[in-house]
């Protein structure tokens, strides 16, 4: 299987409706050279979400680069995407990998170090640090977050890849790195950013210097 990069994950915006607007800066994110597009839809319906996801697969075609599909198993299905990502209430993770097979990607967030030491983390591809730090952009219940010190610990007990999410910008992006990250995964800093692309090349800089990939 290619060799996936997790420097530098765009998670689409779902308040963003308008598909112009969208699938601009979903490009914006591509040129700038996110390494995983995640599309995360949290409120449309399923023909909407679906819609969505076979032009973000026909985009990230285009630029090679893999997309994942927030929570839903079925849309990652239909569309045959590079993965998924799961939370600790979404599909069970057994079901995931039977469903998926065994090439696709599964992620699974993790919000404290009892969950990343737990066979379903072990047994993931990577896992997400969810939050790392706080925001406003995930309205569906945040949990505390870890903050460096969580990071820290979680790096001690776990050998794959650790993407963190929340709050993350260009000021934070180093530290987390250093702190033992393989990767970021940001909503706002570049969907929000004035130049999507520009933002996008300097957090995917931030992260590459810093970090030994
Ligand atoms: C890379 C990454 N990490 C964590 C999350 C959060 O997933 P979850 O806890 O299931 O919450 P929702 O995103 O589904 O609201 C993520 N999406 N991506
Ligand atoms: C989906 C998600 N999961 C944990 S925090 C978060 C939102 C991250 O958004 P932002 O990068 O704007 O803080
Ligand atoms: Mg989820």
């Amino acid at each position: 299987m290619l060799k996936v990069d997790y420097a530098l994950i765009f998670v689409t915006d779902d308040s963003i409706r308008d598909d112009n607007i969208f699938f601009a800066i979903l490009e914006a994110a591509l040129k700038g050279g996110a390494t995983i597009i995640q599309l995360r839809e949290k409120s449309c319906d399923t023909a909407t979400f679906y819609r969505r996801a076979i032009r973000c697969k026909e985009l990230c075609d285009t630029y090679k680069i893999p997309l994942i599909i927030n929570d839903r198993l079925d849309i990652a299905l239909a569309v045959c995407t590079d993965g998924v990502h799961i939370g600790q209430t979404d599909m069970p993770y057994d079901v995931s990998r039977r469903l998926m097979g065994k090439s696709k990607i599964i992620g699974l967030s993790v919000s404290n170090t009892e969950q990343a030491a737990k066979k379903d983390a072990q047994a993931a591809d990577y896992i997400g640090i969810s939050p790392i730090f706080s925001t406003n952009t995930k309205t569906n219940g945040l949990a505390q977050p870890l903050g460096i010190a969580g990071l820290k610990a979680i790096r001690e007990l776990y050998a794959k890849p650790i993407v963190c999410i929340g709050g993350i910008n260009k000021n934070n992006t180093q530290e987390i790195i250093e702190n033992g990250a393989d990767g970021i995964a940001v909503v706002s800093a570049i969907s929000k950013a004035e130049h999507p692309e520009a933002a996008t090349k300097e957090l995917k800089e931030i992260v590459c210097k810093t970090g030994t990939n």
